[in-house]
């Protein structure tokens, strides 16, 4: 008797067991397949962690913020090093670029090879609405930090150079550079050598015909002085800029195949664009108001974009030492902050003959582009 009813424990016991394992299968294949489908993304989480990740969206969201904090900054809020150098400065520059070119060697964070919007409680990746696309040294990099203090736009802060060098990695992969958006935001970039490049129009036009285009002009003199003030900067032995600019110094010709001079031509390079789109998805924007009047020329930029007028007066201050408008209080930080040393740096002195020979020689081409863009910019 007692040992019948042992065994009738021990065999439901037996049987629990096996119910419990069966269970516990069941539970954790259950769990294995909604993890693989990708369900395990969507849980809710829990508050705490709810909080931490809200506070990483402000901080590390996309790879520009993550770019930034790596690299030199560009506004200098760092304590001030003692013994700088010019070329010190130009080795940071250039440290910069490289680090900025690794990061874009790599194959972008969770890069989707189907064609499906890369997306999570915290925006979607999407292809710029609009793009700075020029001029070299024409203030691209103070019109998109301004730009970036406003809610409605979020930008890759490196120059991706997609539509020019690395059009072979596919759009995917530019997607993927772009920073997260919510609805109602822009996604911008800036890139000055894409008005430059012949093959870059037809490129955008593949991914967006209605990209919005803004090309920050400078009087193509001051704006071809200023590109050998930066290549200077990296190499000290370079020529004088009037052997580089005349083909010959006895009949005062232009040497046109100098990219320094070649760039200036802004009306043999707009015609290009205007291939592939019409003048209405333009912006010009003055590089010399962008410094004289920040906010006046802010204000058209932002109704281009169809963006309430956010950035004004209230966001700048000019700073005597730097001679150029700063911001009071940038994207991401309580401070004022003016742009970097390579921003705004001294002029080398140019013989004013070679000056006035230059202003002859674009005056025509500055013709043409103020019909073509039907804005007098005011540098003859
Ligand atoms: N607010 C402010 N602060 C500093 N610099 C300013 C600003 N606004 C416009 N600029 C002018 O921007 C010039 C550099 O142009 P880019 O940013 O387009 O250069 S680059 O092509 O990205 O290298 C730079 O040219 P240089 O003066 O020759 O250094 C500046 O004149």
């Amino acid at each position: 008797m007692g040992c019948s009813g042992c065994r009738v424990r021990f065999n439901f016991g037996k049987a629990l067991s096996k119910v419990s394992v069966f269970f516990t299968m069941v539970l954790i294949f259950t769990y294995f397949f909604y993890c693989l489908t990708g369900f395990c993304d969507s849980v809710p989480r829990t508050l705490y962690s709810q909080r931490a990740l809200d506070g990483e969206y402000d901080t590390l969201d996309d790879r520009r913020r993550i770019l930034e904090e790596r690299r030199p900054r560009l506004f200098p809020d760092a304590p001030p090093q003692r013994n700088r150098t010019a070329s010190a400065d130009a080795q940071q520059v250039d440290a910069a670029g490289q680090l900025a070119q690794r990061m874009l060697d790599s194959e972008p964070e969770g890069a989707p090879s189907n064609g499906i919007p890369v997306s999570n409680t915290f925006g979607t990746k999407r292809f710029p609405q609009a793009i700075i696309i020029g001029v070299k040294k024409g203030g691209t990099r103070a019109l998109l930090e301004f730009l970036r203090i406003h809610p409605d736009v979020r930008a890759f802060g490196a120059e991706p150079h997609f539509f020019d060098r690395f059009y072979d990695r596919g759009l995917e992969w530019y997607r993927n550079l772009m920073p997260r958006t919510l609805d109602g935001q822009i996604t911008m970039e800036k890139t000055p050598s894409y008005f430059v490049t012949k093959e870059a129009p037809g490129r955008v036009c593949t991914m967006n015909c209605r990209t919005k285009l803004i090309v920050v002009v400078r009087d193509p003199v001051t704006r071809a002085v200023s590109d050998y003030t930066q290549t200077l900067s990296k190499n000290p032995g370079l020529p004088s800029f009037q052997s580089l600019a005349l083909k010959n110094s006895s009949t005062g010709l232009i040497d046109t195949t100098w990219s320094a001079v070649r760039i200036g031509l802004y009306a043999k390079h707009l015609e290009n664009w205007l291939q592939h789109f019409s003048l209405s998805h333009f912006l010009f924007v003055s590089g010399e108001r962008l410094v004289s009047d920040p906010a006046g020329e802010m204000g058209r930029v932002q109704d281009f974009l169809g963006l309430k007028r956010v950035v004004s007066d209230k966001h700048f201050y000019f700073n005597q030492t730097k001679g150029f408008p700063c911001l009071k209080k940038p994207e991401g930080s309580s401070r004022p902050r003016c742009l970097g040393k390579s921003k705004g740096r001294p002029h080398p002195q140019i013989p004013s003959e070679v000056l006035q020979r230059l202003r002859d020689f674009y005056r025509p081409f500055n013709q043409r582009f103020y019909q073509m863009s039907g804005q007098d910019f005011g540098w003859d």
